[in-house]
C-alpha cells in the first residue's frame, strides 16, 4: 500500500518521531512511503526509504493530490501546522479535498495517524 506523508516545517520532527515509533507496522504491512521533498529528506535521514516528490511549495502537494485522484495513494498523513501561513494554500486545500472526493483516509495529526496505522495491524 502507498502512504503519502507530508509535514509542515513546525511538524517535521513530529512526523519523523511518529514514523520511527511505528516502523515495525510500516515494514510488516509493506507500506511504500511517498513524501513531499523536504519531509522526505528528513525521513530519509532517519533511515527510512521514501520516494520524494517536489517540495510542497513547488508542487509536491499537487503531485501527491494527483496520485490520490489516480487511485495510487491509499492513505495520507498530513501533519499541518495550523499556526503558520503557507503560500501554497490552494495546493494544500486541493489535496485535502481530493482525499474526500476519493474517500482516502487522511490523518492531520499524530493521534489520528495512530488510529489509522493501528488498523493496518
Ligand atoms: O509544504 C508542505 C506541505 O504543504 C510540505 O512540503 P515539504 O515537505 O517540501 O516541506
Amino acid at each position: 500500500m502507498e502512504l503519502a506523508i507530508i509535514a509542515h516545517d513546525g511538524k517535521k520532527a513530529e512526523m519523523v518521531n511518529f514514523l520511527m515509533q511505528n516502523i515495525d507496522k510500516l515494514k510488516n504491512n509493506n507500506v511504500h512511503i511517498i513524501a513531499t521533498g523536504t519531509t522526505g529528506s528528513f525521513v530519509e535521514k532517519a533511515g527510512l526509504q521514501v520516494s520524494k516528490m517536489l517540495s510542497g511549495p513547488r508542487g509536491g502537494d499537487a503531485q501527491i493530490a494527483s496520485r490520490i485522484a489516480e487511485g495510487k495513494t491509499n492513505m495520507v498523513f498530513f501533519f499541518r501546522d495550523p499556526l503558520d501561513k503557507h503560500p501554497h494554500e490552494p495546493d494544500i486545500n486541493m489535496l485535502l479535498r481530493l482525499c474526500d472526493v476519493w474517500n482516502v483516509p487522511l490523518a492531520t495529526n499524530p493521534a489520528t495517524a495512530s488510529l489509522l496505522i493501528d488498523h493496518l495491524k
